[in-house]
């Protein structure tokens, strides 16, 4: 049976070339002769370069297997950067894994990471914001979530010059000011009851960065008219959640319509509660200004941010293009990149400070002798050398934003020796980086000291420490956010001695989100510290 196809199949090819070689004259017997030799070669050639091309394109970075469809998702669990810290130790420093549709990465070590943000800085300066991000930020109208283009880059320069310089910055020390002694007044009037660290540094934050964003709205010092209420923390802690809980909307496409976890529906919720006081704000204050503009009398006041942002607006020579809805979305940017952050920072570095009796016996004589029986001001800060070490460290071993803000590859790339295909989402852990034993001695424990020899800075370029970020995406409100931190703390520790209720139990755990916060708030009790009551009003 065999060798009869066999011969029928010679018997095919044999017809086929004593047809091909049918020609009448010597032109096409010379074309038959040119495509008999060059087809072959060409195909050849071709062979040979897709087998080179495979074998010299790197390889995707190793990486658990998961299930068709959803990928790796039902086995990542909730505490994230722990998870990829440990799947870090079984597959190396960089690892993928497929989370339904799309690829991500991990980026788990600072030579790494300095890939990343600073190699190919351009080209992972992209997001891709999770849809519960879009919603929150106006389809990606601010800074956070907006991709690396021109809108970004105006965005980022309005800040850097208009809110975040040193000028504007020192002119709104007066808000920080108030705002800090308002807090310890606070804590005075409730001495030896128990106390919600993150609730009152978190009130704190926020009167301080709205005073600055739309000051002039307020009816004067110390008047809450303008204030964001009492119910955002609330809203603000249901955002950062939604922010960094997983959403099977964005890792399978085809069914986001349907919204099955309710995510989107939920952050939209919390959009309308924060729109209608951004639409408050701006509406009163274009009234305002129109009014001005109609002969009122206008008070000599510097210009707050939302005044800038709307003469901006109306700039006609097409510089910057700001409409309303861009100018919401930097509102929310900033109120929300700004406030839950310190907030969070300040529990941290009690809890610690609480933790750790020696710590907490070190600061209290740095305050009294940089400080003494007097109100802490803006100007002791600097001097505060031993504090600033205690927040470094916290940073180091509780990253409030452990992994960053993911970036966005716009082209395939190579992160060491392995292929990153465009549209990768990826992450750098630098939780993992600020724990590693190779760069850390001693990494779980807390060791201020190791923060005052060598200079230590937030900017980003000292891969071993990067709780602000790298690169072009860094943090660009690490002035105001250092200020802050140092101002709260210096004076709740200065003002104040701190002990953990005995019913309470105290422990350290984090819960992950875009913000990892304490498991458990830190709930304690302040007791007078100086004996001059003056001090605290
Ligand atoms: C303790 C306080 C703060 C911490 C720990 C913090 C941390 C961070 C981190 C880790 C990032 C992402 C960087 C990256 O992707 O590489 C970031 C981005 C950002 N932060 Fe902060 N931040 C703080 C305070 C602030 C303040 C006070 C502001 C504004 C007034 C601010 C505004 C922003 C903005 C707008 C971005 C997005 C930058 C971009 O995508 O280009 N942050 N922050």
């Amino acid at each position: 049976m065999i060798p009869e196809i066999g011969y029928k199949i010679f018997l095919t090819m044999n017809t086929l070339l004593l047809w091909w070689w049918e020609v009448d004259n010597e032109l096409d017997k010379l074309a038959c002769t040119v495509l008999t030799i060059s087809v072959p070669t060409l195909l050849l050639l071709w062979y040979k370069w897709i087998t080179y091309s495979r074998k010299h394109i790197p390889p995707f970075p190793p990486g658990p297997y998961g299930l068709p469809v959803v990928g790796y998702l039902p086995f990542l669990g909730s505490n994230l950067h722990e998870r990829f810290t440990e799947m870090a130790h079984r597959y190396g420093p960089i690892f993928s894994l497929r989370l339904g549709r799309k690829l991500h990465v991990v980026v788990n070590s600072i030579d790494l990471v300095k890939v990343v943000t600073r190699d190919l800085d351009q080209t992972m300066a992209n997001r891709s914001p999770p849809l519960t991000a879009l919603t929150i930020s106006y389809g990606g109208n601010g800074v956070v979530w907006s991709n690396s283009n021109t809108h970004w880059r105006n965005m980022r320069k309005i800040l850097a010059t208009q809110l975040l310089s040193n000028t504007n910055l020192k002119d709104c020390q007066g808000f920080r000011t108030y705002e800090v002694r308002r807090l310890v007044k606070e804590v005075y009037s409730k001495l030896g009851t128990k106390i919600n660290i993150n609730e009152i540094a978190f009130k704190t934050e926020v009167d301080v960065v709205t005073s600055i964003l739309w000051g002039c709205s307020k009816s004067g010092e110390g008047n809450d008219s303008s204030s964001i209420g009492g119910g955002f923390r609330e809203v603000e802690f249901k955002i950062v959640k939604l922010l960094g809980a997983p959403n099977i909307s964005d890792f399978l496409p085809v069914v986001s319509r349907f919204d099955l976890q309710g995510r989107q529906r939920e952050m939209q919720r919390q959009l309308e509660y924060v729109d209608r006081i951004f639409q408050s704000i701006i509406q009163g204050r274009i009234e305002t200004n129109s009014r001005k503009n109609e002969g009122e009398a206008e008070e000599d006041r510097r210009k707050d941010f939302v005044q800038i942002l709307l003469e901006l607006m109306e700039q006609k020579d097409g510089s910057i293009s700001l409409d309303i809805i861009k100018i919401k979305a930097l509102l929310m940017d900033i109120v929300l990149a700004a406030t839950d952050t310190t907030s969070t920072m300040v529990e941290w570095v009690i809890s610690e400070i609480l933790n750790n009796p020696g710590v907490m016996r070190k600061v209290q004589d740095e305050l009294t002798d940089v400080i003494g029986m007097n109100v802490v001001q803006e100007s002791h800060l600097p001097k505060l050398t031993y504090l600033d070490a205690v927040i470094k460290e916290t940073f180091r071993v509780h990253t409030p934003v452990p992994l960053l803000v993911h970036r966005y590859p716009d082209e395939s790339c190579t992160v060491g020796g392995y292929t990153i295909p465009k549209g990768t989402i990826v992450y750098m852990n630098v939780w993992a980086i600020h724990r590693d034993p190779k760069i850390w001695t001693n990494p779980l424990e807390f060791m201020p000291e190791r923060f005052l020899i060598d200079k230590w800075d937030y900017n980003g370029n000292n891969f071993k420490f990067l709780p602000f970020g790298s690169g072009r995406r860094i943090c660009p409100g690490i002035p105001l956010g250092e200020k802050m931190l140092m101002y709260i703390l210096a004076s709740l520790l200065h003002s104040f001695d701190w002990r953990l209720p005995e019913d309470e139990e105290f422990e350290l755990s984090d819960e992950f989100g875009i913000v990892t916060k304490k498991r458990k708030p830190l709930i304690a009790i302040p007791s007078q510290r100086q004996s001059d009551a003056s001090l605290y009003f």
